[in-house]
């Protein structure tokens, strides 16, 4: 990343309006716990699209408040980051206020910092000078950078580490680096940004932990937390609310969860356990949104809706058939119905890790949640049930129902050579997807469609062809 840009994303200290002179910002009194530190009123926010606006986040209404770690928890493309962004004032809402200390933002929030998933720092300074640079951006005098850099760098353990540069850092000693550069201003609020996905398991857990003892020492030089995560585990385990955001058709609030346990928290606590079954099923939307992929129950759904979803509309799940068929099996072993959060226990997963495959089985109609069950339809057993010979037609019927398998599969029909550049696909999708997005799509796509023998893609020329027994299966 440039560092002009860079700067742009690290808190300036100004309104952000031009012109506005750049220098050392006056620390605004201590906020006493319970004091709106940031506030959204009425936020919506959309993205310029091909096809004109694209809506992402409608009415929302929110507060953080000094003392409290808040998450803002939701599947991927919920709009979680895009609502961290306005809160940050690196973007701006498209109506609606949002407010820091009761001031409406006209620009950069300048009493929030940002810790990045992908840790942003730049290669070619070392430590010390990445974690200065929140500084620098808002003019402090370099003597006083210095200390306070290197009381950021000694409180998230990287002593030692001040004149190494990134490349001989591993991941965690990275995004410590990243949260010393955001600590180093002290905001207000620090806003993370999934900061602990790229990291593997055991440094995820070792860093969360030492943050949480940080934060309940009082030695965190900041007022509030705003975490951004889709891991309900890791929601639970940090947060004192967790703000559900739900994504049909765009993201709004689904529910607000007080969490209300002691710390340190035990995870295998069945208060913790309970709480994660709660908003498992919030978080999967039974009761307010009547499906997990944006289709609807069978019960709520006139076959004419069905014929009504969309590519766009309709997001195909990251799940393998393998993954899914392996999660159709495990549920038929237990007798067709199965509690998720016990079955995640017993693989050892957290439960959200298996969100993707049963997204999956709910889109191809194989299984239903009902509660927190996961249900196979009768298609469903009976797909779970068959070898792979049989249970090629029987996921062949279900994959055509999903639009984008039905679109490439039309396409190709169409053709007298049978044959459709995948880039005919990606333009497409690209009006509703980012491009990391378009290709997560396609690869899902590509997956299905092999497997169903309704189409097969051949890499070197980046085309997708007709399967020639394609008709039979359908
Ligand atoms: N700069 C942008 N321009 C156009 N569309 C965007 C932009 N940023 C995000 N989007 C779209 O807005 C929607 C919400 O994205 P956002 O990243 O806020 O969601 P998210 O819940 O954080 O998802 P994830 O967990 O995958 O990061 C997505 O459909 C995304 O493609």
């Amino acid at each position: 990343m440039a560092l002009k840009a860079l700067r742009k994303l690290l808190p300036t200290g100004t309104t952000g309006a031009p012109g506005t002179p750049t220098g050392p910002v006056a620390t605004p009194p201590r906020a006493a716990d319970g004091d709106v530190l940031l506030e959204t009123a009425g936020l919506t926010k959309s993205y310029a699209g091909a096809d004109g606006e694209l809506p992402v986040l409608a009415g929302i209404d929110l507060k953080v408040r000094a003392g409290e770690i808040v998450a803002l928890l939701g599947k991927s493309g919920s709009g979680k980051s895009t609502l961290l962004r306005c809160l940050a004032g690196l973007i701006p809402a498209s109506s609606g206020t949002v407010s820091y200390r009761g001031e409406p933002l006209t620009g950069a929030n300048p009493g929030t910092a940002m810790v990045f998933q992908t840790f942003a720092l730049l290669p070619w300074l070392t430590v010390q000078q990445n974690v200065e640079l929140g500084l620098e951006a808002r003019g402090v005098p370099a003597e006083e950078r210095a200390r306070a850099a290197v009381q950021a760098i000694d409180l998230i353990g990287l002593d030692g580490f001040e004149s190494a540069y990134p490349k001989e850092l591993s991941g965690g000693m990275r995004q410590r680096v990243g949260f010393a550069r955001a600590l180093v201003v002290e905001p207000d609020v620090l806003m993370m940004d999934e900061p602990f996905s790229a990291l593997d398991v055991l440094t995820a857990e070792n860093l969360r932990g030492e943050l949480m003892e940080l934060w309940e020492s009082g030695q965190f030089p900041t007022r509030a937390v705003v975490l951004v995560t889709h891991n309900i585990e890791e929601a639970v385990l940090m947060a004192d609310r967790i703000v559900v955001l739900g994504s049909r058709p765009y993201g709004t609030i689904r529910e607000t969860v007080e969490v209300g346990l002691d710390r340190p928290r035990d995870r295998d606590a069945p208060a913790f356990q309970e709480l994660i079954d709660r908003v498992y099923r919030i978080m999967t939307g039974r009761a307010k949104e009547t499906r997990i992929s944006g289709r609807a129950e069978p019960a709520d759904q006139p076959a004419a809706d069905q014929d009504r979803r969309t590519v766009a509309g309709t997001p195909l799940p990251a799940a393998t058939v393998d993954g899914l068929s392996g999660l159709a099996e495990m549920v038929a072993h237990r007798g067709g119905r199965c509690d998720l959060a016990d079955l995640a226990d017993e693989l050892g997963l957290d439960v959200d890790d298996m969100l993707p495959q049963v997204d999956a089985l709910d889109l191809l109609g194989f299984a239903r949640v009902s509660g927190d069950d996961l249900v196979l339809t009768e298609a469903g057993t009976e797909f779970a049930g068959a070898d792979v010979q049989a249970s090629k037609p029987l996921f062949a019927r279900a994959a055509t129902e999903v639009p984008l398998v039905k679109l490439i599969t039309n396409s190709l029909r169409q053709r007298p050579d049978a044959a459709v550049r995948a880039g005919f696909f990606r333009d497409l999708l690209a009006h509703h997807f980012t491009s990391e997005q378009v290709e997560r799509q396609l690869e899902t796509a590509t997956d299905w469609g092999r497997y169903a023998e309704l189409y097969t893609y051949d890499a070197d020329r980046q085309e997708y062809r007709l399967d020639e027994g394609a008709s039979a299966k359908i």
